[in-house]
């Protein structure tokens, strides 16, 4: 078995370091501000289970760094809107790491959400179900 040399507990925790994270609480309250753009990282497949955030971007994890960047051919307009961005997973990990990537390219205003989409469902945030 191979043997990694930074573990991917470390890497979330690392990352945490760097970047903003909203409580859920705090995330929730933001829900009806203009300035505010959740973006939703999770898979297809848990938003279809599990709802997502009303109004939230879905963004597939992989993509992200591209629908970002104005000078790749993936590029999103929904991400040149000057919004403050909040991102958000499962968990928080996923997002964590997201985030600290965008930091890294420069881009912002970013940030995440503790605790991911379960923090919010338990902070009392509203669900948009798909069916
Ligand atoms: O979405 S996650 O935090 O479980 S990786």
């Amino acid at each position: 078995m191979t043997t990694l040399t930074l573990s991917s507990d470390e890497l979330v925790r690392r990352a945490k370091a760097r970047i903003e994270s909203l409580t859920a609480e705090d995330a929730v309250a933001l829900l009806d501000d203009p300035n505010t753009r959740f973006v939703d990282l999770r898979d297809v497949r848990e938003l279809q289970r599990e709802g997502t955030v009303p109004g939230a971007l879905h963004c597939p994890r992989g993509m992200l760094e591209f629908w970002v960047d104005p000078d790749s051919p993936y590029h999103k307009d929904a991400f040149a809107s000057g919004q403050r961005f909040v991102l958000f997973c499962a968990l928080g990990h996923r997002s964590a790491l997201a985030t600290q990537q965008l930091v890294e390219m420069g881009f912002g205003p970013v940030c995440d959400i503790e605790g991911g989409f379960k923090a919010w469902r338990e902070a009392g945030g509203t669900v948009d179900k798909k069916d």
